[in-house]
């Protein structure tokens, strides 16, 4: 029997995301259904079938999935609960005993996660582990970013939570190491070493451009974006991971342990970001949008960045001297997330007369797509007109029968955790390196360049990423 616990059942993050994945879960026979349970946990107090009508503006079941929804609702309970006292843990555990006492509880297994801001994790996993905790790895946490606020309290919070748990035990949740082309990326390089991973190294590659740019803004949100930012917000975590899944090398084994030992290896290699060769920007009003001052609770003084370009090297065999760019931002001009890896043209040869910013791309979102230009003999000519052409494999084109059944990222985390499998979880040290990489560009004194709402970001940004990325045009 698996009992899936969600604490901050009440809130934003289990509404939009958990309870959509579970019942996803759930419908698609990915879990046990007869043995499965879900409970909400908070401390709002709502009888169980508010709480489970609270449910249906979010979960979205196709038509034929009416029976399948109202089974799996009726195996969503809710329990009202405080973070902070012993008590409602005892009573929570003797809940839980009640909901598994027709089943073998030896073999239970108790999936506990935490859609709670970081401030609860700590007290919630202590009373967790005292009270309502199965030995013998039937005990599992799942907490979400951010982990911590910067290198110092990220150990802090490490310690803490080791002080119960051990590190096999704690699932840390960055959602992008679940989407299709990062959990795809090691197959599309290792898999192939004659054709793509042959290219991604420094004799091919002049400088890689990790690009998030977001088209939304940060509205509804600006309590928590204020104090944290862009760097906070994705570049330490969801950038981080794209750029170690992007530079490793390949891992021994497909173990977990394999997997991110390679990860930790590149973050340990990468230089840290300074202000100095950074670009910070903070968006204004324009092409009809308003700006991040103008949102409702946002100080006029307010120095948060919304965007950011920065650049690292990896100190490695495989990427010495490749500059590693990134950029992101808010209320940018489209969203689109993807890992460019630019490479050089030719030195010597008959072919140096003509020179492109040629690349290999892995397009993350919204399209699932790999693209490899080139260059390409004008067909029908019979004199040599080098045009450019390019090689593309197109998730949607190629695989149309699998991308039909799009799973969300926090559908296949979920069921790797249950699963016990923690390879796209985030292991504590990969977190720690990433926050030394960005400590010095978290909190920057300077006045953030401002851009235009919808704009591609401050206009100094343009000649920055084209700089570091060695381009030509
Ligand atoms: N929302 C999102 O899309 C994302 C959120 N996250 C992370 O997930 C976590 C939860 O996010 P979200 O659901 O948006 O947060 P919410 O603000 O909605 O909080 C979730 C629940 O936690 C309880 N809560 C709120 N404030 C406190 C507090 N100060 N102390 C203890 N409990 C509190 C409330 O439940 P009650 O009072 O009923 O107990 C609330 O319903 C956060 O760590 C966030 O950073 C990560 C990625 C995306
Ligand atoms: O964690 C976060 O991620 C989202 C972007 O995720 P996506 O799956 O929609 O690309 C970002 O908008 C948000 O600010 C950040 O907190």
């Amino acid at each position: 029997m698996v009992s899936f616990i969600v604490f901050g059942a009440s809130g934003h993050l289990a509404h939009q995301k958990t309870f959509p994945a579970l019942f996803n879960l759930y419908a698609r026979n990915c879990v046990n259904r007869q043995s499965f349970y879900v409970v909400g946990y908070a401390r709002s107090k709502l009888s169980e079938p508010d709480f489970q009508n609270s449910l249906k503006d979010f979960i979205k079941p196709e038509q034929e999935q009416a029976k399948l929804y109202d089974e799996f609702i009726s195996r969503v309970s809710y329990f009202t609960g405080q973070y902070d006292q012993a008590d409602s843990f005892k009573e929570f555990n003797k809940y839980l005993e009640n909901l598994e006492k027709n089943t073998d509880q030896s073999k239970g297994l108790r999936v506990f996660y935490l859609a709670l801001p970081p401030s609860a994790y700590v007290s919630v996993g202590n009373f967790i582990h005292d009270h309502v905790y199965l030995p013998d790895g039937r005990t599992r946490m799942i907490i979400e970013k951010p982990f911590g606020k910067d290198y110092d309290s990220s150990i802090k919070l490490k310690e803490d939570l080791h002080k119960k748990w051990s590190e096999d035990e704690i699932y840390r949740i960055d959602h992008y190491l679940a989407k299709d082309m990062i959990i795809n990326l090691p197959t599309l390089r290792f898999a192939n070493p004659h054709s793509l991973d042959a290219l991604l190294n420094n004799h091919h590659v002049k400088s890689v451009n990790i690009s998030m740019w977001e088209g939304g803004g940060c509205d509804g949100r600006v309590g928590y974006y204020d104090i944290n930012g862009v760097v906070r917000d994705v570049l330490q975590n969801h950038m981080s991971q794209i750029f170690t899944v992007a530079a490793m090398d390949e891992p021994k084994s497909e173990s977990p342990d394999d997997v991110r030992y390679e990860k930790v290896k590149v973050l340990k290699a990468t230089s840290h970001a300074s202000l100095k060769d950074s670009i910070l920007g903070q968006y204004v009003s324009g092409n009809g949008k308003g700006g991040y001052k103008d949102l409702e609770g946002v100080s006029k003084e307010s120095k948060a960045t919304t965007y950011v370009a920065t650049t690292l090297f990896v100190d490695n065999e495989r990427w010495k001297g490749v500059p590693f760019v990134f950029d992101s931002g808010k209320s940018l001009e489209r969203g689109r997330v993807e890992i460019k890896y630019y490479l050089k043209g030719k030195e010597s040869g008959i072919f140096t007369d003509v020179n492109q910013d040629h690349y290999i791309s892995f397009s993350v979102q919204p399209n699932q797509e790999v693209v490899l230009t080139a260059f390409a003999n004008k067909p029908m000519s019979s004199e040599r007109t080098c045009v450019n052409a390019s090689l593309n494999l197109n998730f949607k084109e190629q695989f149309s029968e699998e991308m039909k059944n799009k799973r969300d990222a926090y559908e296949i985390l979920f069921e790797d955790a249950i699963r016990g499998d923690p390879t796209k979880f985030v292991r504590d040290d990969e977190v720690e390196y990433a926050w030394r990489i960005f400590d010095e560009i978290l909190d920057s004194p300077n006045e953030p360049l401002p851009y235009p709402a919808g704009s591609t970001g401050p206009k100094e940004a343009e000649q920055y990423l084209k700089s570091h990325l060695k381009l030509i045009q």
